[in-house]
């Protein structure tokens, strides 16, 4: 069997390669709430490179013009994130058929965590598995903050969460 390749190389073959796992990952229609969700087509291990949250990567000032601009849908799609002293943001508003853009939010158990990588220079927002995910799982990070109204909202009745 082929020595398995370390995580941190994975993400940077696969952010370099701009690919999707596709052979381990697919999406799913999973309610009109939710929408769609990517969900894990075998088992994933502990530490794994899962995806990227590929998009366009724009200052904070650029991003904050577009969310005022966009449609309240597409705002979900801006990525915050802190690079060198500076705020930044990934929007992947724009459907590229890229998976990262399908993760949903799980804040109580969420099975991945995003992480900041370096590729040659520039940041890159990856996946990374916190827990073995076993076929059939949906993919789910938590996406931090606090203005996430289905965290609390249940069609329409207010649940403490
Ligand atoms: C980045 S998109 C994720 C993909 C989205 N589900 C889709 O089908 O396009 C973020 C949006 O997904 C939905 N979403 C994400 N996590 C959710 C959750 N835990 N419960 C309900 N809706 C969620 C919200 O509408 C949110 O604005």
């Amino acid at each position: 069997m082929a020595p398995r390749i370390s995580p941190l190389k994975d993400a940077r073959k696969h952010v370099i390669a701009k690919t999707d796992k596709t052979c381990m990952l697919n999406v799913q229609y999973i309610n009109a709430v939710k929408g769609r969700g990517v969900f894990a087509k075998g088992s994933i291990s502990q530490g794994d490179f899962v995806l990227e949250y590929r998009g366009d990567r724009i200052p904070a000032v650029e991003a904050q013009r577009r969310r005022l601009i966009y449609h309240e849908s597409c705002t979900a799609f801006l990525f915050m994130f802190r690079w060198r002293g500076k705020t930044w943001c990934i929007d992947a508003a724009r459907d590229e058929g890229s998976l990262g853009r399908l993760v949903n939010d799980e804040h109580r158990r969420p099975n991945c965590k995003m992480k900041n990588i370096d590729v040659n220079g520039s940041p890159h927002l990856c996946l990374f598995a916190l827990m073995d995910i076993k076929q059939g799982e949906e993919i789910s990070y938590d996406y931090g903050g606090e203005d996430c109204p289905w965290r609390t909202e249940v069609c329409g009745a207010i649940t403490v969460c």
